[in-house]
């Protein structure tokens, strides 16, 4: 297996703001994700881990710095190849779920997938794939406003891996989920990390899942460090 890294991070500095009142939130980090990775994102409320998810996935631009995906440096590529990369190789997973309310779970997981060019059948047949996967099979005819906290977040979880991402960036994946829940929804997507062998960057305040994963990164003033035990 290409053990090169999917995404790494080159002295990436942002800066809110400007004069006096200017932030720094991140002066300098330096990272990378290999395949397979599962790796926590620690860190103080404020320390920046929502921006770091969202200049890693392309979402934002940093001050300053390089975001390489697949080895392919990103400044350089328009507002249409940005998003053309983020929707080939990143997954998005935030503490809330973002599901379309309007649309079943089945929909839900087909619509990235048809955005990306599949047929309906095509879009479908994997939406029954992946909800079978996390157990709602039974449930993928529902809306979210039908579906559990937990629930809801696994079929989030699903359509972030719909289109089959290099990536996978999780903001508190399990923040508003009760322990037991949170403990759950985290077995199933460290189950999906294993068996698609995609990388994960999950950031959280839950230390018991961050030492469950196989590596945690601390941001701490605005840089990121290897925790060791
Ligand atoms: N668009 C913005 N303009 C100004 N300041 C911002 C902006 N976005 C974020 N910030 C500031 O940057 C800092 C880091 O925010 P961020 O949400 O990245 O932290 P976090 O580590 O994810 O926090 P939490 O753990 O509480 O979710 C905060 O002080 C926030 O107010």
């Amino acid at each position: 297996m290409n053990n090169d890294p999917v995404l790494r991070l080159e002295g990436v500095t942002r800066r809110f703001g400007s004069g006096e009142t200017a932030l720094e939130i991140l002066r300098g980090v330096d990272f990378c994700l290999r395949p397979g990775e599962l790796v926590a994102l620690v860190g103080p409320s404020g320390a920046g881990k929502s921006t770091l998810l969202h200049i890693a996935g392309l979402l934002e631009a940093p001050t300053s710095g390089k975001v390489l995906v697949d080895g392919k440096d990103c400044a350089g590529l328009g507002d249409a190849g940005r998003t053309r990369l983020r929707r080939d190789t990143i997954g998005f997973v935030y503490q809330f779920h973002h599901l379309l309310p309007e649309f079943s779970a089945r929909e839900n997981v087909m619509i990235p997938q048809m955005v990306a060019g599949l047929s309906r059948d095509e879009a479908g047949q994997r939406a029954d794939q992946l909800l079978k996967m996390v157990g709602l099979e039974r449930r993928s005819s529902h809306r979210p406003a039908r579906l559990s906290g937990g629930e809801q977040q696994r079929v989030a979880i699903v359509r972030a891996i719909a289109n089959v991402p290099q990536v996978l960036l999780a903001d508190e994946p399990t923040g508003n989920l009760d322990p037991q829940t949170a403990a759950e929804v985290f077995g199933q997507l460290t189950r999906i990390v294993r068996a698609t062998g995609l990388a994960a960057l999950i950031a959280t305040h839950n230390l018991d899942l961050a030492a469950a994963m196989d590596r945690t990164l601390e941001l701490k003033d605005g840089v990121v460090l290897e925790r060791r035990g």
